[in-house]
């Protein structure tokens, strides 16, 4: 008989350093090291380092981002990093990782999600209000084709200002009183301690959230088996389930992260509840609809919830915003 080696202590055994890409931005890197450490506690013979490289996204802070499109715009450097053979995996927050992936790479896993939901964060001034108190003309700061249109939408009252910069330049842009509010994805203020920012999470009735929102997404070369089966390890399959839907919903719709769409995913045992719109920018129309199925369908579900929103106008708004954006 021929002696096979048990899977585990092949891809434990330390054959190699394993190189992580991360972006530099605090965020990114309180990110990359979470996983790093969840694959240390794993696999305490590998060694894993980290590298970091600046993207596209980075650079251009004076622009706003639905006018660059942003296909890639937080990726494309690190996706060449693994092509080119310089690091192994790329850590990445999923809503900034497109849906469809260059020919080579892999969505390797999905790390267990945050609260996905938007938050509202107030200047002092506004300490007792919510978001349906907030008064007339009240500037909101958003950089989100998505966030703006469904706020437009219930709220027509509102100013919107886009508001660009990490995390830290943006809350002292609303201290300093450039911003009456900001709204702000609740967890990339949890992952770098500032949970107590969060004046109000954001019913989903008023915002549901981006595709990906809360979640990590590890990508790394299709063909490198030892490295897959690493980061099948730290995988977590509920949220795995739901965001397979909804980037199957965002893939079939043809939008970006830069579009007004917004999903929010429900898993209850295994049965799985999607729930996505479509809104114009102007915030005057807005289609919404949900579908269920069981959570091995995820990405069946959110085909034909894409189809279902077709149906009821969501082509129209959308070839009208690529016009849009095309033009300015
Ligand atoms: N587009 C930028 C971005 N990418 C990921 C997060 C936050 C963390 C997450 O959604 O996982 C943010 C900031 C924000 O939307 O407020």
């Amino acid at each position: 008989m021929t002696s096979v080696q048990p899977a585990s202590s092949n891809i434990s055994s330390p054959v190699r350093t394993i190189r992580i890409g991360s972006r530099k931005s605090q965020l990114a890197l309180v990110q990359t090291y979470w996983v790093r450490e969840q694959l240390q506690q794993r696999f305490p013979d590998i060694s894993f380092e980290v590298h970091t490289m600046s993207t596209q996204g980075d650079n251009i802070l004076d622009v706003a981002l639905a006018k660059i499109g942003d296909k890639g715009l937080f990726t494309k450097e690190l996706e060449l990093g693994m092509l080119n053979q310089e690091i192994d995996f790329a850590v990445h927050s999923l809503k900034d990782l497109p849906t469809c992936l260059p020919e080579g790479l892999a969505l390797a896993a999905v790390t267990e999600r945050e609260n996905p939901a938007d938050a509202l964060v107030v200047h002092q001034k506004h300490k007792d209000k919510q978001i349906d108190t907030l008064p007339e003309g009240t500037v909101i700061g958003t950089s989100s084709l998505r966030r703006l249109a469904q706020l437009r939408y219930h709220f027509p009252h509102f100013t919107f200002k886009d508001v660009r910069g990490n995390l830290n330049t943006r809350l002292a842009k609303l201290d300093d009183g450039e911003y009456d509010v900001l709204i702000l994805a609740a967890a990339g203020l949890q992952r770098l301690g500032m949970s107590d920012r969060i004046h109000q999470i954001l019913p989903t009735e008023l915002s549901l959230y981006a595709v990906g929102q809360g979640a990590l997404g590890i990508e790394c070369r299709a063909d490198d088996l030892q490295v897959l089966s690493l980061l099948k390890a730290i995988e977590h399959i509920p949220t795995r389930d739901r965001v397979l839907a909804e980037r199957a919903f965002l893939r079939e719709l043809e939008g970006g992260c830069q579009v007004p769409i917004g999903v929010d995913t429900q898993l209850d045992e295994n049965t799985l509840t999607l729930t996505g719109l479509v809104a114009s920018v102007d915030g005057k129309r807005l289609v919404k609809d949900s579908v269920t199925g069981t959570a091995s369908e995820a990405e069946n579900l959110g085909i034909q919830l894409a189809h279902k929103l077709r149906q009821q106008g969501a082509t129209e708004i959308l070839a009208e915003i690529f016009q849009i954006v095309q033009r300015s």
